[in-house]
């Protein structure tokens, strides 16, 4: 069976109804692409304490009301990724690019190109179900 990239990534709205995403930087794979923040999951965390931990580390940002709305799973050349897409709230205070990617708010209509290939197809369903 293909070993399975456990993934968790944050789906946070701002008060005018837009979402966050965010570029990968370069030296990753898929460097420049547009994406939900977030990362691998690392041994012995849930998915939400991986995003907690991502959200901190990338953004500088605490977040609150966690809650799973979808998982997937999708084949890259590189690996097998299982995505849970974490929907979640942002405490407070401004959000910072501490690991020089890009970030902005946007929605379905202004999303930002390219989007990483597995998240495409999620977007539609992930940011309907807003809190
Ligand atoms: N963050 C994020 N990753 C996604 C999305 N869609 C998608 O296919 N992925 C994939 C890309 C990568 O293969 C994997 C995330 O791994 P990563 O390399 O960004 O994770 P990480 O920050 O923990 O990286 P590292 O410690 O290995 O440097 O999930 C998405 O919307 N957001």
């Amino acid at each position: 069976m293909t070993k399975l990239t456990e993934v968790s990534v944050a789906v946070v709205f701002d008060g005018k109804g837009r979402f966050l995403m965010t570029s990968r930087p370069e030296g990753k794979v898929y460097a420049g692409y547009w994406e939900f923040p977030g990362g691998k999951i690392e041994p012995g965390e849930t998915a939400e304490d991986a995003i907690r931990r991502e959200m901190r580390e990338e953004l500088g940002a605490e977040i609150f009301d966690c809650k799973e709305v979808k998982t997937s799973v999708f084949t890259y050349p590189h690996a097998t990724v299982h995505l849970h897409f974490i929907q979640c709230r942002l405490k407070s205070g401004a959000i910072k690019a501490l690991e020089g990617q890009e970030f902005k708010f946007v929605t379905m209509e202004d999303l930002p190109e390219p989007i990483l290939p597995a998240t495409v197809p999620e977007l539609e369903v992930v940011t309907a179900c807003r809190l």
